[in-house]
């Protein structure tokens, strides 16, 4: 199993005392496998997924990645586990501003020691980003940074790929590419992808779905 959450709790403080966000959150996700997250907003997805990728600490439970306890590691470790094996396109897109668009788009992979100028340039096409190459990120619209992002992540090929509303800038037929993508990858790969959407049409392209209410999934 390459990812496996148990029991996953977390609450935050707030004005009357901690709000618990995830309850209890049991989920198993092969290689190879797509899942869609869904949940009200404020319903604790981006919570789970930053917890997957290490970028925030649960209360208790588990999450292990490829056997390895994820709430065991220490900050180095959360973050050779990015640089390595979970590729995380958030709603902030993080850009390198002093870098061109080509070379944020190589950055990560080089980082993981798998960057392949052909792929890349593959990736730039097929996300309708090959004029922008030489730019920089301050020079491009939201939805193109946006893309940006994502072939910056699947140049680098995780094994896991999560995704908070990757496609939320974009218009139907990009989002569509963005998708056609990222299962790519899943194919070529073997990778397995957490997405979540609020888009029932990309939902539907997901082999399986869950919906986070009152902090668990169902
Ligand atoms: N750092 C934090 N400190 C305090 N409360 C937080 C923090 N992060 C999230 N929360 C709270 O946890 C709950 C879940 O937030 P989260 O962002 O995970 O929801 P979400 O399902 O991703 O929402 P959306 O669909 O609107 O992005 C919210 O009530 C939010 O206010």
């Amino acid at each position: 199993m390459l990812l496996e959450i148990e029991r996953l709790t977390k609450s935050f403080a707030g004005p009357e005392g901690p709000v618990e966000v995830l309850r209890g959150v049991e989920l198993a996700l092969d290689a190879g496998r797509t899942l869609a997250l869904t949940g009200e907003s404020g319903s604790g997805k981006s919570t789970l997924l930053h917890l997957v990728g290490g970028l925030d600490t649960a209360d208790g439970g588990s999450i292990r990645i490829d056997g390895q306890e994820v709430t065991a590691l220490d900050d180095a470790g959360r973050a050779a586990l990015r640089r390595g094996t979970v590729g995380i396109v958030f709603q902030q897109f993080n850009l390198i501003p002093s870098l061109t668009v080509s070379a944020n788009i190589a950055f990560q992979a080089r980082l993981a020691g798998r960057h392949d100028p052909d792929r890349a340039a593959r990736l730039a096409a097929a996300l309708g980003l090959t004029d922008q190459l030489e730019k920089y990120p301050e020079q491009l619209s939201g939805g193109q940074q946006q893309r940006v992002a994502i072939a910056r992540t699947l140049a680098a090929r995780p094994r896991l790929v999560l995704a908070d509303e990757p496609t939320g800038n974009l218009d139907e037929a990009t989002s569509g590419a963005v998708l056609d993508q990222m299962l790519e990858l899943v194919s070529e790969t073997g990778a397995a992808l957490l997405m979540v959407t609020h888009s029932q049409s990309l939902a539907a392209r997901m082999e399986r779905r869950l919906h986070l209410r009152r902090g668990r999934l169902e």
